[in-house]
């Protein structure tokens, strides 16, 4: 039996643990809490994030770093994007020598610009065959659900990327191998600042016209600097890019989503943080994408429109007329 272990007992994580466990793998999940680590042990519940799920048997828990990463084939890393370096400093000490890295997250790091697998590379010292990620239209509260998604596991070397979909693959969740790490990390990352732009216009009441032009802008703008830092173009009309993109911007679920429509009410930075209270990583993340496309040179107009209005104060009204009165472009440009 393939034995994983799972770091972050968030909606995701624990989700995905419940994924895993239907595919057949020995689970243990990793928590800080020692209550919530309880009731996964004794109630197959995790109260605080998905309280109506009853967890598979095979999934176990535990708050010692390194019961959970004994005999992991997979080390599964569901923890906000922004924690991920130091959280896998500490862990990193008893992870097995030989275990597969997987990166759930979906956020770029403040101040290096690092996506999560290169922060896991350089962090736990492992090469490209020891690093993968998924990512796709999976918002975790559908798949608790075991409502039907697919999924892209994504590994340079595609063996690896094969054995990770053979572990979580079930009758509900479907993954899809790639060996376009940078393309479907980043199609996920710039996902949840479209859908923050998003729900900003929805919140400002904006219709389904202004909906489409921003995922399809959005999607040309991951997609333009996907490209020069040497992701594949059709990793972004896939699950990760366009899939994902369309999933978020769409559902009530997202965190992102529903971060940005309060914004867009009126409501301060300050009021829609309290009121949030699971991770959007859009909000954070906005800042590192839009200094990675300096870094590479290319315009993100979506995204800068965003840090303006979530950091900068800029009134949604204000930033929506100077996003339309930019200079007129080609379409392909
Ligand atoms: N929830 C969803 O639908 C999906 C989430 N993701 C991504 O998965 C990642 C995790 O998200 P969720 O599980 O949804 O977040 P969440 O907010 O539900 O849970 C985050 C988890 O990290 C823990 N945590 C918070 N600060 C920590 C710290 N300093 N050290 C260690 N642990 C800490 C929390 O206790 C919690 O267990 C994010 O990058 C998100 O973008 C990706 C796909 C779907
Ligand atoms: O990544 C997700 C769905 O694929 C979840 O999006 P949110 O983090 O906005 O909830």
């Amino acid at each position: 039996m393939t034995r994983v272990a799972v770091y972050g007992t968030g909606s995701w994580g624990t989700a995905f643990a419940m994924v895993l466990a239907d595919a057949g793998c020995d689970v243990t999940l990793w928590g800080r809490r020692a209550e919530l680590v309880d009731a996964v042990n004794t109630r197959r519940r995790n109260p605080d994030y998905l309280p109506d799920v009853e967890l598979p048997a095979a999934v176990r828990a535990t708050t010692d770093p390194a019961e959970a990463a004994r005999g992991a084939r997979f080390t599964v890393l569901a923890v906000p994007s922004q924690t991920l370096r130091g959280n896998l400093r500490e862990w990193a000490p008893v992870l097995e020598r030989d275990t597969v890295l997987v990166s759930l997250m979906k956020g770029v790091e403040l101040g290096t610009t690092e996506r999560m697998s290169e922060v896991m590379a350089e962090v736990a010292d492992a090469g490209p065959e020891r690093v993968a990620v998924l990512s796709g239209p999976n918002l975790a509260k559908e798949i608790a659900a075991r409502q039907p998604a697919a999924s892209v596991v994504a590994c340079r070397d595609e063996t690896v990327a094969r054995g990770l979909q053979a572990a979580c693959h079930t009758p509900y969740f479907r993954p899809y191998t790639n060996t376009d790490v940078v393309g479907c990390e980043l199609g996920g990352a710039v996902k949840n600042v479209i859908a923050l732009a998003v729900g900003i216009a929805d919140g400002m009441g904006l219709g389904d016209n202004a909906k489409a032009s921003l995922i399809t802008r959005g999607l040309a703008e991951t997609t333009r600097l996907g490209l020069a830092m040497g992701a594949e173009a059709h990793t972004f009309a896939g699950l990760a890019g366009m899939g994902d993109l369309v999933a978020t911007c769409s559902s009530p679920l997202s965190r992102n989503h529903t971060f940005g429509t309060n914004l867009g009410r009126g409501m301060t930075l300050e009021e829609t943080v309290a009121v949030t209270r699971e991770t959007a990583e859009g909000v954070k993340s906005c800042r590192s994408v839009l200094d990675l496309a300096r870094k590479h040179g290319t315009e993100v107009p979506i995204t800068e429109t965003v840090v303006g209005i979530v950091h900068g104060g800029v009134p949604p009204m204000v930033a929506l007329k100077e996003l339309m009165s930019r200079s007129a472009k080609a379409e392909g440009a």
